[in-house]
């Protein structure tokens, strides 16, 4: 039993946001004859046609995927969203909508969708697509308990769900996690080039910089130390990574990275400034 069971889920969009959530909801058993991808492309429907979910050609209907549905997915980019939104928001008659739009807010959504307040804010991340994501969930005061419910089944689908009390906490949410995969990515790539540049081959290099990381965070995680526990346990004195960390600290990487999340969230909040107007 879950509390997903028949309800009918719709995604307004089906790039690579709302593949990864349908990626989730599909493998955690949900039926893909009750998801619906509304999309202008016809290439995209093929690709939700052949998994069996309805399609739905967003530039001729767009109606057509919000009407009888339990649950809409906003998952367009937030450039586009009031454009997308406009051409549907009178068909909504209870719906839960979450959107995964980076940065709009629920007012701003909300005024996109003709005064509709029955809204979840949600910032997932793109490792949702192999059930590892991490998501960050905020909801209007005008969500119900169920509806609660329904948006954490949503995206428990594909990984780890937080919900925040402060709406404005979700500029941190995408700081920490919605955009962090690619700061993760650019570490990964930075040890590989590291390590090309000191002779090993790019294969190997990968190879030993993708473990390290998996088993640094599955380490943290199941730990009882701190983070900066066991970096002191790697770290012997006057030992290889003594050196390796000094050079990081002299080089002010963690404020600098601090710098980096401020940027996100400072892109964040101005998006639904811009967005607004
Ligand atoms: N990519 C990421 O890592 C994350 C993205 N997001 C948010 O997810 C949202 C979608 O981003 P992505 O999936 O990365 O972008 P994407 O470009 O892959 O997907 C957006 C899709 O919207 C479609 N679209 C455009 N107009 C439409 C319309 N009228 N009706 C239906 N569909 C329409 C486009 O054809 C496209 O396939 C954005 O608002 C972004 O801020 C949130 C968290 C992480
Ligand atoms: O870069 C972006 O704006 C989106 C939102 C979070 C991750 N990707």
């Amino acid at each position: 039993m879950s509390v997903l069971d028949n309800k009918k889920i719709s995604f307004i969009g089906g790039g690579n946001m709302a593949q990864a959530l349908i990626s989730g909801l599909v493998s955690s058993g949900v039926n893909p004859e009750l998801i619906t991808v509304s999309a202008p492309s016809k290439e995209t429907r093929d690709q939700y046609d052949k998994q069996q979910m309805n399609t739905v050609d967003a530039s001729e209907n767009p109606k057509a995927a919000v009407i009888g549905a339990d649950i809409v997915v906003l998952a367009v980019k937030p450039q586009v969203m009031r454009q997308v939104v406009g051409e549907f928001a009178d068909a909504l008659d209870n719906q839960l909508v979450i959107s995964v739009a980076a940065g709009l807010s629920t007012d701003l959504l909300s005024d996109m969708l003709g005064g509709y307040s029955n809204i979840v804010r949600a910032m997932p991340n793109t490792p949702s697509m192999i059930q590892m994501g991490a998501t960050g969930l905020y909801g209007t005061d005008a969500i119900s308990a169920e509806q609660k419910q329904l948006a954490t089944a949503v995206v428990e689908a594909s990984g780890l769900v937080i919900w925040v009390d402060d709406e404005a906490h979700m500029h941190a949410v995408t700081a920490v996690s919605g955009s962090a995969p690619a700061y993760m990515f650019y570490f990964i790539e930075s040890m590989v080039d590291g390590a090309v540049a000191l002779g090993l081959d790019k294969e190997k290099a990968s190879a030993l910089a993708m473990q390290t990381m998996l088993g640094a965070a599955k380490m943290a995680m199941n730990s009882d130390d701190t983070p900066a526990e066991l970096r002191r346990k790697v770290t012997s004195p006057k030992g290889t990574t003594q050196a390796a960390v000094e050079s990081m600290q002299a080089n002010e990487i963690g404020r600098q990275i601090s710098e980096a999340m401020k940027a996100c969230s400072d892109r964040s909040q101005a998006l639904s400034e811009e967005m607004s107007k």
